[in-house]
């Protein structure tokens, strides 16, 4: 298995206050696959990929990562597993400012460990090459998040999180983003995760893991795969 978390708990805060944001949740993913993973708002779905991407630690339980097993991992270790393995796209793009989004995609390459994608290869990949020299002000929301995802895969990460990626996009834009996470993975083999709570995503998923309460309640494939063009966001 390429991702194995097993009896993952994560709580923050304590006594009365205390949340249990993960409560013993299990679930395993094959490498090369997409991932869905669903849940309504506070359910843990963020929880879940902060854990797996190593921003945060578990309380007890274990998390095994490309055959690493980060739930032993000191912050340390777990920044360079980072760098090395993980690429994250959050909702809000995060991209900088004052910089174009062909140096946007720059800033993650100058600290890869892998061997990186070529820039252009990838701008060509996510059909970017017109706005290259643009700054993200000037770009739509869909743009914006291209460049985000070419930033987040120049490294050539093993596994993509996407945390709500297309929470702030229209239906075409979203599709069309959605439909570069498919190509990423198709051509470079990334594994990928998505965590939303639109349902319809599911459907181009390989795997589809509902959350709910903090644990794992479901974890199945899915054989009637779409494509994201055919999805109906
Ligand atoms: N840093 C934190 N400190 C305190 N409580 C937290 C923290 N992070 C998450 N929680 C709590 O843990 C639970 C799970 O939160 P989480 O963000 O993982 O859920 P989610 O399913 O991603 O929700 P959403 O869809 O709204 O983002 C919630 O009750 C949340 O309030």
């Amino acid at each position: 298995m390429f991702i194995e978390m097993r009896d993952a708990v994560k709580q923050y805060g304590h006594g009365e206050a205390a949340v249990r944001a993960l409560d013993r949740a299990s679930f395993s993913m094959k490498k090369g696959k997409i991932g869905v993973i669903l849940g309504a708002s506070g359910s843990g779905k963020s929880t879940l990929m902060n854990m797996i991407g190593g921003i945060d630690k578990l309380d007890s339980g274990r998390i095994m990562v490309d055959n690493c097993d980060i739930s032993q991992y000191s912050r340390k270790q777990l920044v360079g597993y980072r760098r090395e393995k993980i690429g994250f796209v959050f909702q809000f793009y995060n991209l900088i400012p004052n910089l174009t989004a062909r140096e946007n995609i720059e800033t993650t390459r100058d600290i890869a460990v892998n061997e990186s994608i070529d820039i252009d290869e990838i701008m060509d990949t996510l059909n970017m090459t017109s706005f290259a020299n643009r700054y993200p002000s000037e770009l739509s929301g869909g743009q914006q998040q291209r460049v985000a995802i070419a930033r987040a895969i120049a490294k050539n990460p093993a596994l993509l999180l996407c945390d709500e990626l297309t929470g702030a996009l229209d239906s075409k834009s979203s599709k069309d983003v959605l439909s570069y996470i498919e190509k990423i993975n198709r051509e470079y083999g990334t594994t990928v995760l998505i965590i939303t709570h639109n349902e319809a995503i599911q459907q181009m998923a390989d795997m589809v893991i509902h959350v709910k309460d903090g644990r794992v309640v479901s974890q199945e494939e899915n054989d009637n795969k779409i494509s994201a063009q055919q999805l109906a966001l």
